[in-house]
């Protein structure tokens, strides 16, 4: 049966950046945190658990409600098992920032994915900070064990522009004496610069350089998580590309250090309109409503990557149905995330008739093709997942996902959502 587009209202799941935030700096804060709308995906719930075993208590009122009952920065017990952050980078990259100042043992591991993750992006510059690190290949690898120590302030030149590097060095350095800070090649999402401030702490931001003073506290508060623009991008890229389609996605994250996609598609041609944009909070947050639109090819590159890193296997498949070619490049950080991107991507979606090139940091790819059924594979990486499933919604024949419920790790309600779209017209 052929589709006949996708309809209907959605509110994607809260942002997976926001959340593993709250219940981190909810649980070094003095007092309790109340958090909504909270992602309930397998990422944030390792975050959760990691710090139920360092001793916070934490609520799950319901799903997306969450209540963190602060222990303070001094606070945190040691934990009696190891730490398992599961599939997530920012939650084991983070933590390691947080536990920079206790003198207490901690062995930190993940799951297959995260085994191959590199952190000596982290380790190497907390260990300048004073922090023991240790792990697999000089500490590059998990497992890892951390044990804190009298952290000092440092200058840190970060060769990559990374959210999850600069949010370790300054959560480091807010327990550090002096003050620490982080110098960028492009500016990465500020999450935790935004949400620090929220908590009582002063954060300075100078362009590409932030700093942070240490012996600061966190006062409890309340956080409002709006939708991850990550996970409204597939439905903004399904909405353009599947014929007949309108969607609304109420109440998306618009922080300017997310909105690439929205760049990247509107420069493609798409027809996407934005409504009720809330600025005056520290998150800010509108409705989207996407209309199937004729694309063409574009460029990637430069300090766009790190604005929708995380976009590019949804950009890629938008790509494979527009006019012309669409060069992706500066990307090399996509072989680094929970599968090599470069390689998923390509690999999967030529299984279904796509023509796209692999380069060195990014991909060339050849517009205007229809693509087919297959069986194809998230190889266990829930952007490769869901982007495979919108590919199939444009497929002539049947599609085969190997490792579809990876979806969970960022959005559990994904093929839910694509059902009520497929079905509301
Ligand atoms: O800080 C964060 O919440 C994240 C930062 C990004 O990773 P990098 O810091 O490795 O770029 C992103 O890809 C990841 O999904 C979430
Ligand atoms: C790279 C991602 O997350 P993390 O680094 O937290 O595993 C992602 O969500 O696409």
């Amino acid at each position: 049966m052929t589709l006949q587009g996708l309809n209907g209202v959605i509110q994607v799941p809260g942002d997976k950046s926001i959340s593993h935030r709250s219940v981190m700096f909810g649980s070094i804060a003095e007092g309790t945190t109340t958090i909504s709308g909270f992602l309930p995906g397998d990422d944030c719930l390792s975050t959760i658990s990691c710090f139920r075993k360092l001793g916070v208590e934490i609520e799950v009122v319901n799903e997306e409600t969450v209540i963190v009952k602060g222990r303070g920065i001094q606070g945190l017990q040691e934990p009696t098992e190891v730490l398992d952050v599961g599939n997530s980078g920012t939650t084991i990259r983070l933590i390691m920032g947080i536990l920079s100042n206790t003198a207490h043992h901690h062995t930190l591991i993940g799951d297959e994915s995260i085994a191959k993750r590199p952190m000596k992006r982290v380790t190497d510059p907390l260990r300048s900070m004073g922090i023991q690190l240790d792990g697999r290949e000089e500490g590059n690898f998990t497992p890892l064990s951390l044990r804190g120590g009298n952290v000092k302030g440092i200058t840190y030149k970060s060769p990559v522009a990374s959210a999850q590097v600069k949010s370790a060095i300054l959560l480091a350095g807010l327990q550090a004496e002096g003050v620490t800070t982080v110098i960028e090649p492009e500016k990465s999402r500020d999450h935790t610069e935004r949400m620090l401030e929220a908590f009582g702490v002063q954060v300075k931001e100078e362009g590409l350089s932030v700093s942070i003073e240490g012996g600061q506290t966190l006062t409890g508060t309340h956080i409002e998580v709006p939708g991850d623009i990550s996970s409204a991008a597939f439905f903004l890229v399904a909405g353009s590309i599947i014929s007949n389609s309108q969607i609304e996605l109420k109440k998306v994250g618009m922080n300017p250090t997310r909105t690439g996609i929205l760049d990247v598609l509107l420069n493609m041609g798409a027809s996407i309109e934005e409504k009720n944009l809330k600025t005056d909070v520290a998150e800010p947050f509108a409705d989207l409503v996407v209309k199937s639109a004729p694309l063409k090819g574009t460029e990637v590159g430069g300090d766009l990557i790190p604005r929708l890193i995380d976009e590019i296997p949804i950009i890629a498949l938008a790509a494979t149905q527009a006019q012309g070619t669409t060069v992706i490049k500066d990307a090399a950080e996509l072989k680094v995330k929970e599968t090599n991107r470069i390689d998923t991507v390509v690999n999967e979606l030529n299984k279904m008739g796509a023509n796209i090139e692999a380069t060195e940091d990014g991909m060339i790819i050849h517009g205007g093709t229809p693509l087919h059924g297959a069986s194809v594979n998230s190889h266990g990486d829930h952007r490769i997942g869901m982007m495979l499933a919108v590919a199939s919604c444009i497929a002539e024949g049947e599609t085969i996902i190997k490792n579809r419920e990876a979806v969970s790790v960022s959005y559990p309600s994904f093929f839910a959502h694509l059902d009520k779209l497929k079905g509301s017209k």
